[in-house]
């Protein structure tokens, strides 16, 4: 029970104390074993990331918490209902969303409050756009316009050739883009091919490499490795980073299809 120091102290105040994990909250009641099974759990979870994200600085993964899990325990559930796994999806890329609107630039601005007093604060960054990957990264398009009015949405089609590897289809993308900071949606990164002939793209479009920001729910430690060495000064915004890739090149343990499973077409 190395893990121990940690758990003890839990079932005193609820809180796990360390600085480290004050985002592990215990659950009130029910069944303590259960408990102490989730906090195992979340911490080799968490030091698998945290690895991953001292070697890539540039890969955040956003603070876990119960019910961030419990989100993900329902959409990886293979029998999960098609509206819940779209309900819970949606409730997910939305928080990956503004985590990664956290990671603009922006600049400092000042206003007045009713009670006349001087409230200093910050101008959002308003340079930007998305870039969806055709088709499951279709399905975050909704939340980024939900958190930016307006917002110019450009789209990549990467389709599998045979054997060949991924070609590029179709792009349609803002005239301006190279002016832009691109938020490059897509919730799976599995081996990174998709990603990184995404991100190739947007680069030769005059985009610097420093001003995309990918934003995924699921990636896997390969497809990082994959990204990130070849983009380091790229930013991913991810909820979760899984375990591994199997033999056919599927995120493990995963949540199958996204695309098909979100946009109902797995029947
Ligand atoms: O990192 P990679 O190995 O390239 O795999 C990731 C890609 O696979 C999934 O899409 P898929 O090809 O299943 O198409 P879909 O979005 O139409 O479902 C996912 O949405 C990524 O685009």
């Amino acid at each position: 029970m190395q893990y121990a120091k940690f758990v003890k102290p839990a079932f005193d105040d609820f809180v796990l104390p360390s600085k480290k994990y004050t985002d592990v909250i215990i659950p009130r009641g029910g069944d303590n074993h259960v408990a102490i099974d989730l906090i195992v759990q979340h911490i080799r979870t968490k030091l698998g990331q945290h690895d991953l994200c001292k070697i890539y600085p540039n890969v955040y993964v956003i603070q876990s918490t119960f019910q961030i899990r419990g989100m993900h325990t329902l959409i990886r559930d293979k029998e999960i209902s098609k509206h819940d796994f779209v309900f819970y999806s949606d409730r997910l890329i939305r928080l990956v969303v503004e985590h990664g609107l956290g990671h603009l630039p922006f600049t400092e601005k000042q206003i007045v409050t009713p009670t006349g007093s001087v409230y200093t604060g910050v101008d959002f960054c308003k340079k930007l756009c998305g870039v969806s990957i055709i088709r499951s990264g279709e399905s975050m398009e909704n939340a980024l316009r939900a958190c930016c009015k307006g917002i110019k949405i450009g789209k990549i089609l990467i389709h599998r050739d045979g054997d060949n590897g991924k070609q590029l289809i179709y792009e349609k993308l803002p005239k301006d883009i190279l002016e832009r900071h691109v938020l490059l949606l897509d919730p799976v990164l599995a081996t990174g091919n998709s990603a990184n002939q995404a991100i190739e793209l947007l680069i030769q479009k005059g985009v610097p490499e420093s001003h995309i920001i990918f934003l995924n729910l699921i990636s896997a430690p390969e497809g990082i490795h994959c990204v990130c060495k070849r983009f380091p000064s790229l930013k991913i915004v991810t909820s979760e980073i899984d375990h591994s890739l199997n033999e056919e090149y599927r995120v493990i343990p995963g949540l199958g299809e996204f695309g098909d499973r979100y946009f109902g077409t797995d029947d």
